[in-house]
């Protein structure tokens, strides 16, 4: 195991407030400015870096051994890493595992994404935890020259999350059909497709095994980017409406998408099911807020408890914004809440199909306690069809 750091830092993280972070550098070298978080996932800091909705931050990881079971074609949630870069703790080692292609270092370098080793990330993640998300510069230079005023400085100029559109830039740029359901292995292994529903999914930053998952529960998924219209859904005739994850601020992110939702909603008796940004952005929709959050929820092991079973789900999570259930109108109710921190996690509208949760179901990575999610949504299709 290499130590935390060298005598001679190679990377450096600046924080708006002036404090800085030295350690080893590895990735691709340069210079970044973003919103940092901590994600507390143990394992698949691949799909992680790899969520689109991951756009315009930084992800501390507090898991120690990061990066040693390398990358595969097979994780990656999107074509690249998304988030702007990572910091580890322990220095990434070569990798061990049978379904490694790359190591994490020479992945990172040739996707232009910059990461810092060597850290005391339980210091970095109390400083989050205590003063929220904080904006900062990350720099990774081989010879070790840092301007650290010109860092902070950096830091500071950074806008934030919001108010952010991102989704317009991580979206397909056209229109596909997806047709890959979850467990298709590397050897050709694939189980078969059985679709019965067509669903449009809309593309705000849609992780690949949402898709995966849509597909393995019966569905006949066609993408669609994130600026669709009504006209553009309806012209797929489809069964039921999907709306994904992605960047940013949802309220940012809404002015083209609420009003797209709100049609659907008024004009069509559809069921429409959304995730994470796609649950925002349905509750703004219905004319609910959303908020910041101090310091979001980022992890795989967070429990969410569904009102009408009673049930507890651990699940995966990733966002900074959540719905304010306070601000929930009349016959919008509240189905999930975070056991850590009280938050919505879920809202169904009282006696139609149409549901979204704030944690991610699609689990990659994390549990897959959720998955029920998407059987329900291809059961409301069938009812319907019935
Ligand atoms: N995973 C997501 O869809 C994130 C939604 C939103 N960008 C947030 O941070 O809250």
């Amino acid at each position: 195991m290499q130590p935390p750091a060298s005598d001679r830092p190679t990377a450096c993280l600046a924080l708006a407030d002036g404090t800085i972070f030295y350690g080893i550098g590895f990735g691709a070298t340069g210079q970044t400015v973003a919103e940092l978080c901590f994600n507390t996932a143990m394992t698949g800091y691949q799909e992680i870096m790899t969520d689109p909705s991951y756009a315009g931050q930084i992800v501390t990881f507090t898991f120690p051994h990061i990066g040693n079971v390398g990358v595969n074609p097979q994780d990656d949630e999107t074509g690249d890493p998304v988030a702007e870069g990572m910091i580890v703790k322990w220095m990434p080692t070569d990798p061990s595992n049978w379904r490694a292609t790359q190591n994490l270092d020479a992945w990172l370098a040739a996707r232009g994404r910059i990461a810092l080793g060597g850290v005391d990330t339980r210091r970095l993640t109390r400083a989050i935890r205590q003063s929220g998300a904080p904006h900062v510069a990350l720099s990774h230079d081989p010879e070790g020259r840092f301007d650290v005023e010109a860092l902070v400085a950096a830091a500071r100029s950074f806008s934030g999350l919001e108010g952010l559109d991102l989704a317009k830039d991580v979206t397909c740029a056209q229109s596909y059909r997806w047709n890959e359901m979850r467990w298709a292995w590397p050897d050709g292994y694939a189980p078969q497709l059985h679709p019965k529903h067509k669903v449009v999914a809309v593309d705000y930053g849609a992780k690949r095994n949402i898709l995966r998952c849509l597909a393995s529960a019966g569905c006949d998924v066609t993408v669609l980017p994130a600026t669709a219209t009504f006209d553009d859904v309806m012209a797929h005739d489809p069964d039921g409406v999907f709306l994904s994850n992605g960047p940013g601020d949802p309220a940012a992110t809404g002015s083209y998408a609420v009003p797209m939702i709100q049609k659907v909603l008024a004009e069509t008796q559809l069921p429409v099911f959304g995730i994470c940004l796609g649950h925002q952005m349905l509750a703004l929709a219905l004319g609910a807020q959303t908020i910041k959050m101090n310091h979001g929820h980022h992890g795989a092991n967070h429990p969410v408890k569904d009102h009408d079973t009673g049930k507890v789900e651990i699940t995966s999570m990733n966002h900074g914004f959540a719905v304010d259930a306070q601000s929930l109108p009349d016959g919008v109710v509240e189905t999930h809440t975070s056991l850590f921190d009280g938050s919505n996690c879920g809202i169904r509208v009282d006696g139609r199909p149409v549901w979204s949760v704030q944690h991610h179901p699609e689990a990659s990575p994390g549990p897959q306690d959720s998955y029920y999610l998407f059987e329900r949504f291809a059961q409301a299709m069938a009812d319907r069809a019935a």
